[in-house]
């Protein structure tokens, strides 16, 4: 991970100019120079009172990264360089070491220095790299921050087992340090090249056999970092695991046994190795076949997280984050970049969405509600690591405090409900029943944290009264002794009839008795001289002092007592780790669906109907994003039945791709769990969608090669399902028109035959739309426009049947083209195509297009005929049914 121009070899391990004198240095650098072999992939910070220093060649790397002062550290054995950060400010400082590629080790004092004799302890608390940044300051709130490990295919220990039932799988972890989520899962290298784009792991660790894998979507960057061999070795890695899951071998194949051990080994390293992380908890073992499956190519052509340039700026996440706490949004994503395939959940998902946008009031003191939960995942992170101060606790109490609030609006489903009574749906009552509002650990928090603490835990002032007897007793005897000294000045005036005479307190002496020069003779015989000054001599009292130690040994017993209630009641909160995590993951998901349900009232979505016999129809669908941007979009219909294949064409600029890829974004929205921006939508469950655009179409993914075009083709005629969606986007084009024109018709010929994938393919090349007289699954769809006087207008409306011209001309001539140039354009065209002159299409001429290409009508009542469910069918339902099969067939 060598970065920055600096020779990495010295910032990190020993400096090599202190390792020949090592044993003749300062006790404390030698102690540094001890955590530097310790760590020696980091760059070690070490704790010299309020700053964290560093020495020689990793003095000047935090200096110039930091823009801090180098200055020199004498020892007996010569000067070193040395530069320091606060620690008060230390995440700033931090944050652009971590850019720069270091893993930094924080070596902090642990022992109190007053307390200490000679030096101060110090030890590596906690190693900061990319992957397992638990600093809020240094995270974003909305994204899980992974670090991943690869474990590949060729077993380390060669044991008979991993040898056995390896065979070509690369196992995947990652987890998510800062909240403790944790998955798991293995597959081909391909399988888990894609998901590694989804899971986008800041940081990735490799076992030495495992196969490279680097990011290739753009925003999607990751570390690849070394790490040490045997932590991947299938033993270790196993019993690693089993401290955090029960029964490892059984559950988890080698190859994610040995990702999973080595991960968490990783994460457990980097929050200072104190053993397992309580708080994580969830091994989540899938399968990538449990999801809708979006490799990174569809990612990027959809612009579902990244946006490629076009439109405003606004991806698919974006517009659609109607989420209102960090939970949310981080689970809506989520929910977008592993839709399910499973028809229940994916119902289950619309049922809760249906619910809650036909009751806005109920969804909005809901939303409410959810605005002051605090980023509990992250919350019990820091609780469990024993990082928590007394304000977490607090700021998980005032979570906790919503969650009785949000149950009573969730069940507010009676019949006595103003809004009328929906029945409740199963996924919101089930989502009911997971909010626990954990009364014990609230009534802990409160009864023993103060209700608005300082930040520092060590100097009292975040235990309740009444909380602990010994406590409130050590505050009486310290406000007593306060009390005694406040009333100590008039009492002492009276007894000396001195009036000017004061009694106050500094840090050095403590408590005193001031008077001043002329008075000095009316001092009486107890007083002992404690300070002189100008003007005045300053005294104490025996008992004054009795007071005085009694008032500090209270106050500081106090303190440490505090502490140590502190730590219990953040220890005892810290054991209920799971439960505060399951809470945390039912609020999450109330509000990913409550997101969801806001967009679909203000944006007039419906809710998609799921089908099994894989056909897509969608009324009046719309793309999400382009939308929100163009107020005159055009709604358009699609009726894909599953297999088919859609040719499309159309002049440039006509919509064409917009219209492909509204199609996909209802697909899905709709497995994620969404409503879809449609009048109505009957949609199959989709394995996979592919989206590959043609070579110059994806200029702003930097690799416009023809190549690439191809390698990504070659994916999908290898891959695609009869149950994927393919949009192919002139794919073709990147090459002379005669190669790319036989690519694509070759291409589809082969979908249709062997894949029998449903297939939207848009294409410049005319002659592709034959393809639907040859073929029976294929048909034709176009893009209209309209010309008057010359002038075209688009109407970016789909119908059926081949366009008739593309129009390119009078693109070129509202492009500016000069006149002479377009004229001759014209003559060329003529005298190419005399039988079809550029003829004027309306919308009207286009409506008789319908029918004639698709798929054919007796195929369309048979596959009806077969998914009529006979036990579930009413006479009358099945007279309707047999009336429309009929009316279809006449219309043949
Ligand atoms: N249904 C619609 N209603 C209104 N505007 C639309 C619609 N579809 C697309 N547009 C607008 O038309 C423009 C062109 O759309 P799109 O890129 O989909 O066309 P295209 O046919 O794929 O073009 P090309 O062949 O040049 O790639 C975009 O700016 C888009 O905002």
């Amino acid at each position: 991970m060598a970065k920055a121009g600096i020779d990495e070899e010295s910032v990190t391990g020993v400096p090599p100019s202190m390792a020949p004198v090592a044993h003749e240095l300062t006790p404390m650098l030698t102690q540094y120079v001890e955590l530097c072999a310790d760590h020696e992939d980091a760059l070690v910070l070490f704790q010299v009172g309020d700053f964290y220093e560093a020495f020689c060649e990793a003095a000047e790397a935090v200096a110039r990264i930091c823009e801090v002062t180098l200055t020199q550290r004498e020892d007996s054995t010569g000067e070193y360089p040395m530069a320091g950060i606060p620690i008060d400010n230390a995440a700033s400082y931090l944050e652009p070491l971590l850019e720069a590629g270091y893993r930094v080790a924080i070596a902090d004092q642990v022992e109190d220095a007053e307390e200490a004799t000679g030096l101060v302890d110090r030890a590596v608390t906690q190693v900061i790299t990319p992957g397992t940044i638990v600093d809020d300051e240094l995270l974003d709130s909305g994204a899980a921050n992974y670090v991943a490990a690869v474990a590949g295919t060729k077993p380390t220990d060669g044991t008979a087992e991993s040898r056995a039932t390896d065979g070509e799988l690369v196992g995947l972890a990652a987890v998510d340090v800062s909240t403790g989520e944790c998955l798991v899962t293995d597959g081909d290298r391909a399988t888990i090249a894609e998901e590694l784009q989804r899971i986008a792991p800041a940081e990735l660790l490799r076992s030495p056999d495992a196969p490279e894998f680097s990011p290739d979507t753009a925003g999607v960057d990751w570390d690849v970092n070394a790490y040490d061999p045997a932590a991947f070795e299938l033993d270790r890695a196993s019993d690693r695991l089993g401290e955090y899951v029960t029964d490892p071998e059984r559950r988890f194949s080698p190859a994610q046994r040995r990702a999973a051990g080595a991960v968490l080994a990783y994460a457990e390293y980097t929050q200072g190795d104190d053993g397992p992380l309580e708080y994580v908890s969830r091994a989540r073992r899938y399968d990538t076949r449990d999801h809708l499956r979006l490799d990174s190519a569809a990612l990027r052509s959809l612009e579902l997280f990244e946006n490629r340039g076009s439109v405003d700026g606004t991806t698919l996440f974006d517009s659609l984050d109607r989420t209102v706490s960090a939970l949310g949004r981080r689970r809506l994503e989520r929910w977008l970049r592993r839709p399910l395939v499973d028809r229940d959940r994916i119902e289950a998902r619309h049922d809760a969405v249906a619910e809650l946008a036909d009751r806005p009031i109920v969804r909005e003191e809901i939303r409410d509600r959810l605005a002051a939960a605090y980023d509990l995942e992250r919350l019990v992170g820091r609780i469990s690591r024993g990082r928590a101060d007394a304000r977490d606790l607090r700021s998980l109490f005032a979570t906790l405090e919503i969650v009785p609030e949000l149950r009573d609006a969730l069940s507010d489903g009676d019949a006595t409900d103003a809004e009328g009574d929906a029945p409740k749906s199963d996924a919101l009552e089930k989502l009911h029943d997971r909010l626990d509002p954990l009364a014990d650990v609230r009534e802990l928090i409160d009864e023993a944290i103060a209700p608005d603490p300082p930040t520092e835990i060590t100097e009292g002032g975040i235990v309740r009264e009444g909380y602990d007897e010994r406590l409130d007793e050590l505050r009486a005897t310290e406000r007593d002794g306060r009390a005694w000294v406040a009333d100590l000045e008039a009492r002492e005036r009276d007894r000396t009839g001195i009036d000017s005479l004061k009694v106050g307190h500094n840090q050095v002496h403590g408590y005193y008795i001031e008077v001043t020069d002329p008075n000095l003779d009316r001092v009486p015989d107890d007083y002992r001289r404690r300070q002189t000054l100008k003007n005045a001599e300053r005294f104490y009292t025996p008992g004054l002092k009795r007071r005085e130690d009694e008032i500090l040994g209270a106050a500081e017993r106090a303190d440490s007592l505090e502490y140590e209630l502190f730590t219990d009641v953040r220890s005892s909160v810290g054991s209920e780790a799971d439960r505060i995590q399951a809470l945390a993951s039912a609020i999450a998901e109330l509000d990913a669906l409550a997101s969801f349900s806001t967009v679909a009232v203000e944006r007039e979505y419906v809710r998609p109907s799921v089908r099994s016999d894989g056909k897509i129809e969608i009324e009046g669908g719309r793309h999400p994003v382009v939308e929100r941007t163009n107020s005159e979009f055009v709604p358009n219909d699609a009726t894909l039945p599953r297999g088919s294949i859609a040719v499309i064409t159309g002049p440039n600029m006509s919509g064409k791709s917009t219209y492909m890829r509204q199609i996909a974004l209802c697909v899905v929205l709709a497995q994620s769990g969404s409503f879809v921006p449609a009048q109505r939508a009957r949609l199959p469950v989709v394995d996979r969608v592919f989206t590959r655009v043609g070579a110059s179409d994806d200029i702003a993914g930097g690799e416009s090669t023809f190549m690439r075009e191809m390698a990504e083709l070659t994916e999908v005629l290898h891959d695609a399902t009869p149950d994927s969606l393919v949009l192919l986007d002139e794919v073709g084009r990147g090459t002379a028109t005669t190669d790319g024109q036989a690519i694509a018709r070759a291409a589809v010929e082969f979908v249709h035959d062997e894949l029998e994938a449903t297939t939207l393919f848009a294409t410049h090349y005319h002659d592709l739309t034959t393809l639907a007289d040859e073929y029976e699954r294929v048909f034709n769809l176009h893009f209209t426009a309209t010309r008057e006087d010359g002038d075209v207008t688009f109407l970016h409306r789909v119908a059926r049947g081949p366009s008739s011209s593309s129009y390119g001309v009078e693109v070129a001539e509202m492009a500016g083209v000069p006149d002479p140039v377009v004229q001759r354009a014209r003559e060329f065209l003529e005298a190419t195509d005399p039988g079809e002159p550029s003829r004027v299409e309306t919308a009207d001429a286009d409506e008789s297009g319908q029918g004639e290409d698709s798929p054919s009508s007796k195929q369309e009542v048979l596959s009806t005929l077969r998914e009529v469910d006979l036990a579930r069918t009413t006479p009358i339902e099945a007279l309707v049914t047999l009336q429309e099969l009929q009316e279809r067939l006449d219309d043949e």
